[in-house]
């Protein structure tokens, strides 16, 4: 029998929610690329979407709602004001599934046997956790360290814990996949007794969205996972840069936090962290949106909340940016291209130009024509280029090749899926432990 799950993405500045059932013996869908490199004939099943909702703009409200029923049902930004939280916009997708009609599957919250959560931070765990009441705790020790998503994603395991009893909670981390990174790249040139004792080290995140990135872009390529070097881009309204080689991360530019690395809607990415003491007498007091679970600093509210896109320009949203031509608009866009080349050619000579690809993935990734050419024609000389037609219509498949014909290297653009990767993870996991001992 089919099993229904609920895979929730709480980004800083969204919640995405996908419905899937799990496939009969009969409706098995596979896909061509393994994605456990120990099994490299097995092919994975693959989870049936049934409907996908989106509530967008939590941080330039009022928030959007936006849902498909698959194959053919759809709403396009319906606006709520009433929605300003992650845990808001979860309770209105729950409420909005299990009143759709048209979703005969998901008629009763008890219908949901799995609820999947993407938590950002994981801090040691190198894989996803049924979350008991002890990875809850640990999760929660780590807000501090991802000040704009664990407490999100927290909220919402609490609100699934009384609105769906009959669900097994399971986190996924954004960190995990950057656990094979080594010690002399996520090491911080500090006092070691200190970095040990309080953990200060480079995690990275996205990697829920990069483990994505390889599976699909292995299958595009046919290629195997453990042979596969890309430069990978997962620029949304958190954007990094990840170094990938063998089908695993081996640098990534966001840090002990989120905040490491590119700028972002809200963020100001790397920057001297002297530039604090000069910017505010305060920077190491307490912040207004502290609370007795979550204790930032104003530096850190600052940094993560009051910056990016939103300081340079007054809007979060960066196709805007990419397109009204105002000068500060202008300034923001080459900001981002610039502190993009500064990934993407050390990540290059770390592959020693062994790469397979150069790949754009996230909301900007994705639809940002005008930074994927910026960003591969700051970096022609290394042998990448675009076909700009192709640039400009890539078409609706998960992976598509933008590269010109003559380009010695790839450029691909993936559609990257966070939900469905978590969504396979319940049935790896279900395969692996009979649906008992799940991960732990
Ligand atoms: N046409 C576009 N060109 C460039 N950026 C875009 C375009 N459309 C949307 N975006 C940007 O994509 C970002 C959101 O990316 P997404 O990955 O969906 O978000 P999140 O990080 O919240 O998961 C926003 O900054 C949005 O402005
Ligand atoms: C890790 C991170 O920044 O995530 P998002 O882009 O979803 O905010
Ligand atoms: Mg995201």
């Amino acid at each position: 029998m089919s099993s229904i799950i609920l895979s929730i993405n709480a980004g800083s500045s969204s919640v995405k929610i996908s419905v899937y059932k799990t496939p009969t013996q009969k409706n098995t869908a596979t896909s061509t690329s393994p994605s456990n490199p120990d099994s490299p004939s097995t092919p994975s099943a693959t989870p049936i979407p049934l409907a996908e909702a989106t509530i967008d703009n939590l941080t330039a409200p009022p928030a959007r709602l936006h849902y498909t029923r698959f194959p053919h049902h759809r709403i396009l930004a319906q606006q709520l004001p009433d929605v300003s939280s992650q845990e808001a916009a979860f309770t209105y997708i729950l409420e909005h599934l299990t009143h759709d009609e048209g979703l005969a599957e998901l008629n009763e919250k008890a219908d949901v046997q799995f609820t999947c959560h993407r938590v950002v931070h994981g801090g040691d765990y190198a894989r996803n956790q049924v979350i008991d009441k002890e990875t809850y705790e640990n999760i929660e020790a780590l807000s501090d360290l991802a000040p704009l998503h664990n407490a999100g994603a927290l909220s919402i395991v609490k609100a699934t814990t009384t609105l769906l009893p009959s669900a097994k909670n399971i986190a996924y981390f954004d960190s995990s996949f950057h656990s094979t990174i080594p010690p002399h790249i996520h090491t911080y040139p500090i006092d070691p007794s200190v970095a040990r004792k309080n953990k200060l080290r480079k995690y990275g995140f996205h990697g829920i969205s990069y483990a994505f990135i390889v599976d699909a872009v292995a299958t595009a390529l046919h290629k195997p996972q453990d042979q596969l070097n890309i430069i990978a881009l997962h620029l949304g309204s958190g954007a990094s840069a990840c170094c990938i080689q063998n089908g695993r991360s081996l640098d990534t530019s966001m840090g002990l936090t989120p905040l490491a690395g590119l700028p972002g809607a809200t963020r100001s990415g790397s920057i001297d962290p002297s530039l604090m003491f000069h910017f505010t007498h305060s920077a190491g007091k307490p912040s207004r949106s502290s609370s007795s679970t979550l204790h930032i600093t104003q530096a850190e509210e600052i940094l993560n909340k009051t910056s990016g896109w939103k300081a340079l320009t007054g809007t979060t949203d960066f196709g805007k940016i990419s397109s009204s031509g105002a000068e500060a608009d202008e300034l923001a866009f080459a900001i981002f291209a610039d502190r993009l080349q500064n990934y993407v050619a050390p990540y290059f000579t770390k592959l020693k130009g062994e790469v397979d690809a150069l790949v754009f993935a996230g909301g900007i990734g994705e639809r940002g024509e005008r930074l994927r050419a910026a960003v591969v024609g700051d970096v022609k000389c290394l042998g990448f280029a675009l076909d700009a037609q192709k640039n400009a219509s890539p078409g609706d498949e998960v992976v598509v090749d933008i590269s010109a014909e003559d380009a010695k290297y790839k450029t691909l653009i993936c559609k990257t899926d966070e939900q469905l990767q978590m969504a396979r993870g319940v049935l790896e996991d279900q395969r692996r432990f009979a649906g008992d001992a799940f991960g732990i």
